[in-house]
């Protein structure tokens, strides 16, 4: 997968693809519908299949204040895209720029004139442009009169709803990791590097591997039953365990993070990068008297944890 960040600036080798259009935060079974119908239309035109994405989330670009919403960095969401067949990702900068484009001049300056896209994709409720003028059938309006082909895609339900990143989000802050899973279509992951906490968990007799969880929306707190994939390094492998998600109130104030046991796991992984998929929420963090009943705690949960894993069929 190729990325294309400065659309003032492509190659021509780049230009005639074609894009869905959107922020794509989860890459959820709504964004992969509408990925597989543009994978139709790129076959028969015979042009690559690409997506057209945002960085910094607009909603983040206009409110830098606001806590953190995101389920998935860009990082994580270009890999999740190019496993999905995406192959040209055009992950353009939003700044002042972009963001004060009019929807005519955001179809001229960057549709036609930067990136040279034969197709658009869009969701029924995307808008675009300045205030958000633009709705798709500006989009249509404009395609037709600058020689685009643009194809508005209608928003995906389930059986229990709408299928959205913020329904997702809600699930998340509710403690309904399953729920999440039913609409991303794979379990929700946290994925980053292991860094070094307070070296307290091995004296304890649980060694957590800790992420950072900094400008991610923020799950429930408490503690899950997770799979862990160790993707770098020699323990690679895919793992069960548990982990506790949040402020670790026994010990203070701290900065919320994860912090995950991994079960029948001995080695150092500091460094390495890990995916910690949420499978079920256990409980909230407590503080407990005194250190034995954490651990006490800590037992039980695992216990909890190692039942409810074992009784996974596969995928959510
Ligand atoms: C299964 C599990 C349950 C936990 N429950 C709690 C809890 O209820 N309250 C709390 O303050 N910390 C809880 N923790 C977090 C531990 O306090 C933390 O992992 C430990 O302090 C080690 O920290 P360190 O990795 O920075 O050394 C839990 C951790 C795990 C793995
Ligand atoms: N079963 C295990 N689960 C998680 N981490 C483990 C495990 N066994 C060894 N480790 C290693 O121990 C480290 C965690 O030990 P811990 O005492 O909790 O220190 P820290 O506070 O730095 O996280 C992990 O980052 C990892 O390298």
């Amino acid at each position: 997968m190729r990325i294309i960040r400065d659309y003032q600036f492509v190659e021509p080798s780049d230009r005639g693809a074609t894009a869905v259009i959107g922020n794509f935060d989860g890459v959820h079974l709504g964004h992969q519908y509408v990925i597989d119908i543009a994978r139709q239309k790129a076959t028969e035109l015979g042009a690559p299949l690409g997506v057209m994405t945002f960085e910094p989330h607009p909603r983040e670009y206009f409110a830098p204040k606001a806590p953190p919403f995101r389920l998935m960095n860009a990082d994580t969401r270009a890999h999740r895209l190019e496993k999905l067949g995406i192959e040209a990702l055009f992950e353009l900068s939003f700044n002042d720029t972009l963001s004060a484009l009019t929807p005519e001049e955001f179809a001229r300056d960057v549709i036609v004139d930067g990136l040279g896209l034969t197709h658009v994709f869009v969701g029924a409720d995307f808008h675009f442009g300045k205030d958000r003028a633009g709705t798709p059938a500006v989009l249509e309006t404009l395609g037709q009169e600058l020689g685009f082909g643009v194809t508005v895609a209608p928003l995906m339900s389930d059986d229990v709803g709408e299928v959205s990143s913020t329904a997702i989000r809600t699930a998340l802050t509710e403690g309904r990791p399953r729920d999440a899973a039913r609409m991303l279509g794979h379990w929700h992951r946290i994925d980053g590097e292991v860094i070094r906490g307070d070296q307290r968990g091995r004296d304890l007799g649980f060694p957590t591997a800790n992420m950072s969880i900094s400008g991610l929306h923020p799950p429930k707190f408490g503690v899950y039953a997770i799979e862990v994939e160790i993707l770098t390094g020699p323990h690679q492998g895919t793992y069960g365990g548990a982990a506790s998600m949040g402020t670790r109130p026994m010990f203070g104030e701290n900065l919320p993070n994860i912090e995950s046991f991994i079960f029948d796991f001995k080695g150092d992984i500091y460094g390495e990068q890990l995916s910690v998929a949420l499978i079920e929420y256990l409980r909230p963090e407590e503080v407990f008297d005194g250190l034995d009943a954490l651990i006490a705690q800590m037992d039980a949960d695992c216990a909890r944890a190692r039942d409810i894993l074992s009784q996974l069929a596969g995928r959510p």
